[in-house]
């Protein structure tokens, strides 16, 4: 279970308080009004915010002043997630260790993962030179390959048609049960999730 207890983080003016528990395996949407803090939260847990105060867990273990790397968890945007002057398969490999450097096995487990996010014909090519829903299938490879239990992903998919969007939450969702990830999305349109949420989070 991911545990927030009494959380405090300040944005600016604003203090927030944060008490939350997800379940391991959970597919957890997180929905509520602009500015009411779900980005604030899942950077948060990823480590990018100071805590004043509070304890977050990950199976009765803190992480609470753990440096992002160290912590259970990997991080996706709504974009921006690639960089541009590195090849798409680069780009994945870097979710493995920052030289990128793979052995055998290591690249054949990144090619397998990209076959199934119908992405391995794009490997060679620039970021630039995929769709929009390409380059956010490449992220998503990367934070899957990362191997962290939880994975947030702050509107992931909110550039895409309403089309692209349900597939790669189906995708997204595959993932989650074939690697045993937690998965938290913070989404606008939350009934897009119905099918695939096993708990949400309202932040108000
Ligand atoms: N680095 C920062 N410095 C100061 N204020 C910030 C900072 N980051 C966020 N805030 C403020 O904190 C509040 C919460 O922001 P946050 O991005 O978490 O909201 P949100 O619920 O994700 O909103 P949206 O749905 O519009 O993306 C907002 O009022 C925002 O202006």
């Amino acid at each position: 279970m991911l545990e927030l207890l009494s959380v405090q983080v300040k944005q600016g003016d604003n203090l927030f308080t944060y008490n939350s528990q997800v379940s391991k395996g959970a597919f957890c949407r997180i929905v509520g009004p602009s500015g009411a803090g779900k980005t604030t939260l899942l950077e948060t847990i990823a480590g990018f915010n100071h805590i004043v105060a509070g304890e977050v867990s990950w199976q009765g273990q803190s992480f609470t002043y753990q440096k992002p790397e160290s912590r259970p968890v990997s991080m996706m945007f709504q974009q921006d997630n690639l960089f541009a002057h590195l090849s798409v398969y680069t780009n994945i490999a870097l979710g493995v260790r920052p030289s990128a450097r793979l052995n055998a096995e290591e690249r054949q487990q990144l090619q397998q993962l990209c076959v199934q996010l119908g992405i391995v014909d794009q490997l060679e090519k620039q970021p630039t030179q995929l769709s929009g829903g390409q380059q956010q299938r490449a992220a998503l490879a990367r934070a899957i390959i990362h191997k962290k239990p939880i994975l947030l992903l702050d509107e992931p998919f909110s550039a895409l048609d309403k089309k692209l969007r349900e597939d790669c939450i189906a995708l997204t969702d595959t993932m989650r049960k074939q690697y045993n990830l937690t998965v938290l999305m913070v989404t606008h349109h939350p009934k897009e999730l119905d099918q695939v949420a096993t708990q949400t989070i309202e932040i108000s």
